[in-house]
């Protein structure tokens, strides 16, 4: 029988799980999350704001803010930092004068949810005092606001009308650990601002931050006399502060032995939560909508086959691939009786409150791009996370009331081989897109560059190669006019951007928009265990011999058709959230293209210069079927890459000679996903300096 740890216990021996359904023993973890500091219950959110530990180190904050040029602030999760400091600034004056302060967040679903905390914490309207901008969607008041909060990639757009940054007295770069690209980005150039504006002040704050290596790198590199490292009275030295405490326990538990399937471990977890523990909602962190798909359909079934063991589990699934609506539903309260188990990516990871949340259920695992410069390919991995998502992740029970964390790993993995950071993003990752916003943002010399982490001079030559091969720099490495500046402008990965720019001109961005639109979402199709049959000859009802491009479109005109019906999707195995993503996508995408000039056409039928517009952008994904393949072996063109075609592919099987792709995935083998046939003398009329120098016998 289960025994659970009772919170107030020193720390329990024994084991704290028991599960005769085959799942997870879980035994407690010895780095519970320090203790309890206050207690809990209703108090007005002024007094809420005052218990919070950053509370107690808002003077120490100001004072460093006033004197450094740059605060690194090291605190736990749910310390305060997020929603406090920027309010201690506001109150402080740094906003006065017509100045703005910025927070920066990876992510933008936690740019929303922050921005409207503060909003009433501070008793405002969203999008007066405080707004938020995120890609596609600006809530701000140019004559109000004086807090904004923004994803990183949003900052970086602005600075190209104002490289300086000149609104802005203050930056905070919150969640600084993550060090997505953009992150680093950001990092390299706000140091370089302060060169030019030494008074701006930089917040860079994280729950898991290496403070001194930030520390290293805000440094500057030390003049000739310069004794006190000052500047008019400011010290140019970093400061770091590392803030103590958190608001309440969460006692975490491990798994006692490795677990073998991490999608069925969760389920069961959570059911046991919901069988032993009392009230409160769950928080499951797994890869991606695959994944969560699967764990929707495993919790379906238990519904449908065990109601009295299941009754009152409301289960949510949030990722980035899901319509706005529907991740917002996650912020709901729970209906007494009733437990939402909120089914995750990462998105939820860093800095989200989600109220109800008491327990959290952490796979250990998380997708990540891994790049090699070599082969020129990016794969999608599983990878295992490192122990600073870990506490992100327990991190967000024990917000509002104590929590619990299980984690579906052994507390030796834990200590032993997860890495104490992740590798920065810069360094896993196709550069295309950096390279371009950097180009855009004027910055030439790209190698020199001052970056928190330096990313591989071969990934940055075989980006520069890449963007010369698609019109987008030209002999000097410049942005051509204007299809390197049009790309610059459309917030998406140079190559749809190329695709969409290419379309305008073929007369096919209706149906192009709609493909990328489509591409934006992790698949338009529902698939779990146990319905593959079904689904596969659902699909073969859309499947166009042009590949899953086409079939894109003739999805989206049935449910166009079937005017959006939720239930024309549970018929056809179509992700009914997915099509509503693509439509919400396609609208936005729609006004960036006609706000650069784009002309918006259909071109009806014509198929073939929808595939030459694909191809425009995706030229450098060419493969062809190995002659003698009895598997379906393709050779990608450029790096002779061995790749097969996904299962999840209506071309799988089909095998056609020659194709393009859009994504690759690594499992057992390396797949390509959203898999195009092509005529391969497109890629020479798409990228004629690209294929005849590396290819020139490409065609025979
Ligand atoms: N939407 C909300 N509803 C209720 N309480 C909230 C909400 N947002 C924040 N809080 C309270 O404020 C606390 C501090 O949140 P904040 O996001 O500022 O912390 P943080 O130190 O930035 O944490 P993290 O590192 O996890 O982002 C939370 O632990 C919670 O108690």
């Amino acid at each position: 029988m289960a025994q659970f740890w009772k919170p107030g216990t020193e720390k329990p021996d024994a084991q704290v799980v028991d599960d005769e359904e085959g799942g997870v023993l879980f035994i407690p973890g010895s780095n519970s999350l320090s203790s309890s500091s206050s207690g809990y219950g209703y108090a007005s959110i002024e007094k809420q704001r005052q218990r919070l530990p950053v509370y107690k180190y808002r003077n120490a904050i100001l004072y460093l803010v006033e004197t450094h040029a740059t605060t690194i602030i090291v605190g736990e999760t749910g310390s305060g930092k997020t929603t406090q400091i920027p309010q201690y600034l506001i109150e402080a004056g740094w906003a006065a004068g017509g100045r703005l302060i910025a927070c920066t967040q990876p992510r933008r679903l936690a740019v929303q949810a922050v921005s409207s905390r503060v909003a009433q914490e501070m008793g405002v309207k969203l999008g007066d005092q405080v707004g938020y901008t995120i890609r596609f969607e600006d809530v701000t008041n140019q004559d109000e606001t004086v807090l904004k909060f923004v994803t990183d990639g949003v900052l970086l757009r602005e600075m190209m009308n104002d490289p300086l940054l000149t609104k802005y007295s203050a930056i905070m770069v919150d969640e600084a650990h993550e060090r997505s690209i953009s992150t680093d980005i950001l990092l390299g150039l706000l140091k370089k601002i302060q060169r030019r504006r030494p008074e701006l002040r930089l917040i860079i704050a994280s729950a898991t931050i290496e403070a001194k290596s930030m520390a290293d790198f805000f440094r500057p590199r030390k003049k000739r006399r310069e004794p006190e490292n000052e500047e008019n009275g400011l010290k140019v030295e970093p400061a770091i502060l590392s803030v103590e405490g958190r608001g309440f326990n969460v006692q975490i538990n491990f798994a006692e032995e490795p677990v073998q399937d991490y999608v069925q471990a969760a389920v069961s977890t959570v059911l046991l939560i919901h069988e032993r523990e009392s009230t409160g909602d769950v928080l499951v962190f797994l890869t991606g909508q695959d994944d969560i798909d699967a764990a929707v359909h495993l919790f379906n079934e238990e519904i449908q086959t065990n109601r009295k063991r299941s009754s009152g589990l409301v289960v949510l699934p949030l990722y980035s691939g899901l319509p706005r609506a529907d991740q917002e539903l996650v912020f709901t309260p729970t209906a007494r009786g009733k437990r939402k188990v909120v089914i995750s990516t990462n998105i939820a990871e860093t800095s989200l409150t989600l109220e109800g949340i008491v327990y959290v259920v952490d796979s250990g695992f998380s997708k990540q791009r891994f790049y090699n410069p070599i082969s020129d390919i990016e794969n999608l991995v599983v990878a295992p996370i490192s122990r600073a998502s870990a506490k992100q992740r327990a991190g967000r029970a024990g917000r509002v009331r104590p929590g619990k964390c299980y984690r579906l790993y052994t507390e030796e993995y834990f200590l032993n081989h997860m890495s104490n950071e992740g590798i920065p993003e810069i360094q896993r990752s196709n550069l295309v897109s950096c390279v371009i916003q950097l180009k855009a943002l004027g910055i030439d010399n790209i190698l020199g560059f001052d970056w928190p982490a330096s990313p591989s001079p071969e990934a940055m030559i075989r980006a520069l190669e890449v963007l010369y091969s698609l019109g987008i720099l030209d002999d000097d490495a410049k942005l051509t006019s204007p299809t390197g500046f049009q790309v610059a402008e459309i917030p998406l990965d140079p190559m749809i951007s190329k695709m969409i720019i290419a379309s305008s001109q073929l007369g096919c961005s209706e149906e192009i928009i709609t493909i990328a639109a489509a591409l934006s979402v992790q698949s338009i199709w529902i698939s779990a265990r146990g319905i593959q049959k079904e689904s596969d000859e659902a699909k073969l009802r859309f499947a166009a011999a042009e590949g899953d491009h086409v079939t894109f479109l003739n999805v989206y005109k049935g449910f166009h058709q079937s005017r959006k019906s939720s239930q024309w999707c549970h018929k056809n195995f179509v992700n009914y959230h997915a099509m509503k993503k693509v439509v919400e996508v396609r609208e936005q995408l729609k006004r960036v293209a006609q706000r650069i000039g784009l002309v918006l056409k259909s071109c009806e039928s014509d198929m073939q210069v929808v595939k030459k517009a694909v191809t425009a952008g995706f030229f450098a994904n060419a493969c062809r079927l190995e002659p003698y393949s009895h598997d379906g072996m393709y050779k990608t063109l450029r790096g002779s890459e061995e790749v097969y075609i996904h299962p999840s592919s209506v071309l799988f099987r089909v095998n056609p000679k020659w194709v393009i792709f859009n994504s690759l995935v690594s499992t057992d083998r390396k797949y390509m996903r959203n898999v195009m046939t092509i005529d391969p003398s497109w890629l020479l009329e798409a990228a004629p300096h690209f294929y005849q120098l590396q290819q020139p016998n490409l065609l025979h």
